[in-house]
């Protein structure tokens, strides 16, 4: 029984079961066909996963790793904001006619900053302080830029992720404002439990824990049926990640350096719609 699961179901009972509908709220999403898209709320869902134990990918239904993980390399190692390097159409809905999706993600990590030691961008400057100062309590990449919000098309969500060193363990604190909890939840964890690996094999690190902080966890109201029946379902046991030892620069890793073995899981749901 995977732990990630036990995780999703009560997160989503508790969403479910003691939430705050937003009807006759002023609500920004909507569904393709112009409607207002709707949720059921908790503030602040924090959970925690401990990514020594069992690699927290959702075993209710598959998550699309292969494809999480090439949003994950686009934003975190190839540093773009355009959907022709990306190679899946989970982004197509907020790009331009260029296929840029704005001043988000990739184009924050990609500024460079000046710092005592020289110029790094936000992943350089984090790639250096683990090998050269793990235990600083200063290691942080933060993409919520006010003065550049204007020229994004969305908003950051997962939008800060904090990286502390405790013994010979990474560990990491992801902060995000917004979480579609049905679409995006085990997405967003399976992306930050991947990226802690990476950074934790490059400096020489054993994987600890990733806490997820979700300010605003909710469940969309067309996913409501859909989350219903997903977590009575039964769950497998959690998968084994392989990864790629040989990789010792973290801008070497490639989608087919993550291999899971022995991933179960149930029927996944066709179709889901997803609010914009
Ligand atoms: N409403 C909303 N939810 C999100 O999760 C979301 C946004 N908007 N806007 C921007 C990005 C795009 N993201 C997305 C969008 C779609 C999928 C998606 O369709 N997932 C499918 C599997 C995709 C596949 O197999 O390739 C799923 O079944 O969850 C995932 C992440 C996350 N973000
Ligand atoms: O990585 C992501 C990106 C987006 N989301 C979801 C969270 C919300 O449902 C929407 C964004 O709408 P806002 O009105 O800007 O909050 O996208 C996600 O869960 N994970």
């Amino acid at each position: 029984m995977s732990k990630a699961d036990n995780i999703f179901i009560a997160m989503c009972t508790d969403i479910l079961e003691n939430g705050i509908s937003s009807e006759g709220e002023v609500v920004r999403a909507k569904w393709d066909d112009g409607r207002p898209a709707n949720t059921v709320k908790k503030f602040a869902a924090i959970n925690r996963y401990d990514l020594s134990e069992e690699f927290p990918i959702l075993t209710l239904r598959p998550t699309n790793l292969v494809a999480a993980i090439d949003e994950l390399l686009w934003i975190w190692q190839k540093k773009s904001n355009n959907i022709k390097d990306l190679n899946s159409d989970i982004w197509n809905s907020w790009a331009d006619e260029d296929g840029s999706i704005g001043k988000a993600y990739g184009y924050q990590l990609s500024v460079k900053h000046q710092y005592r030691e020289g110029e790094f961008d936000q992943v350089d400057r984090v790639l250096y302080d683990l090998r050269h100062n793990p235990y600083s309590r200063r290691i942080m990449v933060n993409m919520y830029n006010h003065s550049d919000l204007h020229e994004m098309n969305l908003y950051p969500c997962a939008y800060s992720l904090t990286l502390n060193v405790t013994g010979r363990k990474l560990n990491a604190v992801l902060n995000q404002r917004s979480q579609d909890i049905l679409v995006a939840n085990n997405w967003n964890v399976c992306q930050y439990a991947i990226l802690v690996h990476m950074l934790a094999q490059v400096s020489n690190l054993e994987v600890g824990e990733l806490v997820h902080v979700i300010a605003d966890a909710h469940i969309y109201d067309r996913h409501i049926p859909l989350i219903t029946e997903l977590i009575q379902r039964a769950p497998f046991p959690a998968p084994k990640l392989l990864i790629n030892k040989d990789r010792k620069d973290f801008y070497d890793f490639k989608v087919g350096d993550f291999v899971l073995e022995g991933y179960q899981s149930g029927l996944q749901i066709k179709n889901i719609p997803v609010a914009i």
